[in-house]
């Protein structure tokens, strides 16, 4: 009674102490006696994640993990459990062993629509190979060469609404690509136009659409850090353009759900043609599960949802530095503009993507833009399995976390030297030896099983773009683009810092 009494009175005394002995103790043993602890890295990363943490929500992990590197060598410990490495040869064995599974913090960062999982968000390669099964045969190079016309009517679309603004004033890229690629995956998923060009062309800023994933990365970051029951607080702020950002993915949900019951109502009523395009939603909806099951339409909608979320500000991005580039490079602009000339005659007909596939240049622009510029820099984590694995000569046992990111495999100074700077002609000039070397560490679509679905149809929908407007538009810089504006941040996927791309693009004069 008498110590109870005690310790009643002095309860801030012993939870303080308490505290301070958990602490101690977690530290002592992440420090001295972790299977981890031979692993290099800074003290304070390895006894707790706070560190990391305040990186990604200042939108700098991935430079914070690349200084890592250059100070501790090709493996780091950059979290309690968590091990980074820089080394192309060790990414087959992790990232194309069916063992390694992605992590837990797939979960938070992409976000599960009635509880539904999509292509990204399936930890286990025994849940994601059917569903990736579902949707592969779409994104083959030969089935996205059949959308050509859709593509292409939406660049040629942009480039009308381009021609009305004259380079009178400068334009957000990052906007208007958005909303080109909006339109382009609602024509390729669900043969819809949403509309989101045509909205731009009548004077509407904000599409909903467009707003909606607009406002994903930092929706989906502050997902990750907040803690399920405060963010369900947080949904009850009344500010509408915090409601906005809260409810992006259930606006979302709710127009790809529309879609699905459309094309769903179309095909029970016999009202589809026998056609060799079909949209991914149709394909979707025909698709046998392996146990002979059509797949539910909660994970259909999840799965378009993680399509668009995928596809598009990753590919308005690209084209947005890659625009960037050649607005401050007018010597790389001009021999572009000479090879895209030489492939297409007239300005408003562009060629078939088999032509665009054979221009060196204009391959090299993207490939260099995609190394310094990918859209995705970040850390891919997986999970070591039970066997453990021994990497760069430090063993990681089962249960790590162990993860590397393009933005630091594209800047191995030993494979790209200056590799800051952009160089195109880095790709045209290589030798067969240096190429192969430099192929290998390029992942800006990730490696391996879980590679982006969607690579084929970024690179045709980049060379079609950048053919339309290296051939239609001069492309300068307005002052308030400079490097410091167009710092890269990343929050799973890259953007600029001030979160737009100004550019001036003024209708071709010669
Ligand atoms: C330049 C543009 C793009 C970049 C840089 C990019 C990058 C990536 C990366 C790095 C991953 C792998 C993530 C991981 O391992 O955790 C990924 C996965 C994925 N991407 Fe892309 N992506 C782009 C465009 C697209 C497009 C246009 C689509 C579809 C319309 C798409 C759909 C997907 C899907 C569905 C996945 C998940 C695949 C799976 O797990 O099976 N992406 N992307």
């Amino acid at each position: 009674m008498v110590i109870l009494s005690f310790v009643f009175s002095n309860l801030w005394v012993f939870s303080g102490t308490a505290l301070a002995l958990y602490f101690g103790a977690s530290a002592y043993y992440q420090l001295f006696l972790s299977p981890l602890r031979h692993i290099p890295g800074p003290w304070y990363a390895a006894v707790s994640e706070l560190w990391i943490i305040t990186h990604v929500l200042r939108f700098r992990q991935c430079r914070a993990v690349q200084e890592l590197f250059e100070k501790y060598g090709p493996i780091v410990r950059y979290a309690p459990n968590k091990v980074a490495y820089c080394d192309a040869v060790s990414n087959g064995r992790i990232y194309m062993n069916t063992r390694f599974e992605k992590s837990q913090f797939y979960k938070s960062l992409l976000w599960r629509v009635n509880e539904s999982d999509h292509a990204m968000t399936s930890l286990p390669h025994a849940e994601h190979a059917p569903r990736r099964r579902a949707f592969a045969p779409h994104y083959t190079p030969s089935n996205i060469a059949l959308f050509q016309p859709d593509i292409h009517k939406s660049v040629l679309e942009l480039v009308e609404i381009l021609e009305v603004v004259n380079g009178e004033k400068p334009i957000n890229c990052l906007h208007y690509f958005r909303e080109m690629l909006v339109d382009i995956i609602c024509s390729t998923s669900f043969s819809y136009n949403s509309g989101a060009l045509q909205a731009r062309a009548a004077g509407v800023e904000y599409h909903p659409l467009v707003h909606a994933i607009d406002d994903f990365p930092i929706r989906g970051i502050l997902r990750a850090v907040v803690p399920k029951s405060m963010w369900e607080l947080l949904g009850e702020i009344p500010h509408q353009r915090w409601k906005l950002l809260y409810d992006s993915d259930a606006i979302l949900a709710k127009f790809v759900g529309a879609r699905v019951k459309h094309m769903r109502a179309q095909m029970q009523d016999g009202k589809l043609q026998e056609v060799e395009k079909v949209p991914l939603v149709q394909r979707l909806l025909e698709y046998r599960l392996p146990s002979g099951e059509p797949m539910e339409e909660k994970n259909i909608i999840a799965e378009h949802l993680g399509h668009f979320i995928a596809g598009v500000d990753t590919t308005a991005t690209t084209i947005s530095y890659a625009l960037w580039e050649l607005s401050r490079r007018p010597d790389i602009a001009r021999r572009l503009r000479a090879e895209v000339d030489s492939a297409m005659h007239d300005p408003k007909t562009i060629p078939d993507i088999s032509v665009l596939n054979s221009l060196s240049f204009l391959t090299a622009v993207i490939k260099e833009t995609l190394r310094v510029y990918g859209a995705v820099p970040s850390l891919l984590e997986r999970v070591v399995p039970s066997e453990g694995i021994d990497l760069l000569g430090c063993n990681i046992p089962s249960g790590t976390v162990i993860t590397t990111q393009s933005w630091s495999l594209h800047r191995k100074v030993d494979v790209f030297p200056s590799p800051n700077t952009y160089l195109p002609d880095r790709w045209v000039d290589a030798d067969p030896d240096n190429l192969r070397e430099m192929e290998a560490h390029m992942m800006p679509f990730g490696i391996g099983q879980r590679v982006c679905v969607g690579q084929h149809f970024a690179y045709q929908s980049l060379r079609i773009v950048l053919a339309v407007i290296a051939r239609n538009f001069d492309i300068y810089v307005p002052p308030e683009t400079s490097d410091r504006s167009m710092e890269v941040r990343d929050a799973f996927v890259a953007f600029p810092a001030s979160g737009c791309c100004c550019l001036v693009l003024t209708p071709r004069k010669s």
